[in-house]
């Protein structure tokens, strides 16, 4: 049985005071909620407050990273390197959002070289893939995600999913309030899992498959009663601790 994961990917959004209140409050709403991974991931240049504040609550919060870049060390302006996150706590960082890939050009090359310097640091990979809304349009949802995923298993291995995280997030569903259905989204998932189950049906029983794109509290649950949807990558409704905790348990919920 797969284990939900619901991890909050605050983007650029923080201050310490409102990093302080959103996991203070996060803590105090997720008392007694078993059953589901809840994760983090702010900022880096507050890693190191939220791991602070995450020690002195009883949550278990996991502390999770947007990005991390491809050099150990050295003459790189502005990178950051795993063991840097690790030395904060991170343990879950987020790889190929489609705001990097959209951004900041970043490849299926690219991404996959990320994947595998975390694997490499022993740090958890959370893959983002998902189509833009004319590729869904044009019906190649399923085509594109393949193709995001195998730059990873075709270098890697598909034994190199193992123990990582996929967040499958349509783009056209980010930021927009225009959630994939329930029925949208597990089609999909499936479709994800068939893909990872053509190179390892072991692997691809036991991979997570998040979904991300306009998850609240109040569509939470009916994705997470989907058998292929296992937990949910959180921007906008996870910088509010009441919703965000709704969502986590929604995932317990639905799992048990
Ligand atoms: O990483 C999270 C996703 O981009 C989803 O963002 P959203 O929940 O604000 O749509």
């Amino acid at each position: 049985m797969r284990h939900p994961v619901v991890m909050g990917n605050w983007k650029l959004n923080g201050s310490k005071e409102m990093v302080t209140n959103l996991l203070t409050g996060l803590d105090a709403a997720l008392a007694g909620v078993e059953g589901v991974d809840v994760a983090v991931a702010p900022p880096v240049m507050y890693l190191d407050l939220a791991q602070r504040l995450i020690s002195q609550g009883n949550s278990n919060i996991i502390l999770g990273a947007q990005n991390v870049d491809v050099n150990a060390s050295g003459a790189y302006t502005g990178d950051i390197s795993p063991e840097m996150l690790k030395d904060f706590g991170a343990s879950h960082i987020i790889i190929g959002h489609s705001e990097r890939r959209e951004y900041h050009h970043e490849s299926d090359e690219f991404v996959a070289q990320k994947f595998a310097f975390l694997k490499e640091h022993g740090l958890t990979p959370v893959l983002c893939i998902g189509e833009s809304e004319a590729q869904n349009e044009a019906g190649e949802t399923v085509a594109v995600c393949a193709r995001q995923l195998d730059a990873v298993i075709k270098t890697q291995g598909v034994e190199a999913l193992n123990g990582a995280i996929i967040a499958y997030e349509p783009i056209w569903a980010i930021g927009t309030g225009k959630a994939a259905t329930a029925q949208q989204a597990q089609e999909i998932h499936a479709a994800i899992r068939a893909h990872i189950a053509s190179f390892s049906a072991e692997v691809a029983k036991n991979v997570v498959i998040q979904y991300g794109g306009s998850v609240k509290a109040g569509n939470a649950a009916e994705l997470f009663a989907m058998p292929d949807i296992d937990g949910a990558l959180v921007g906008g409704a996870a910088l509010d601790a009441e919703g965000f905790a709704a969502i986590a348990k929604a995932a317990a919920e639905a799992k048990k």
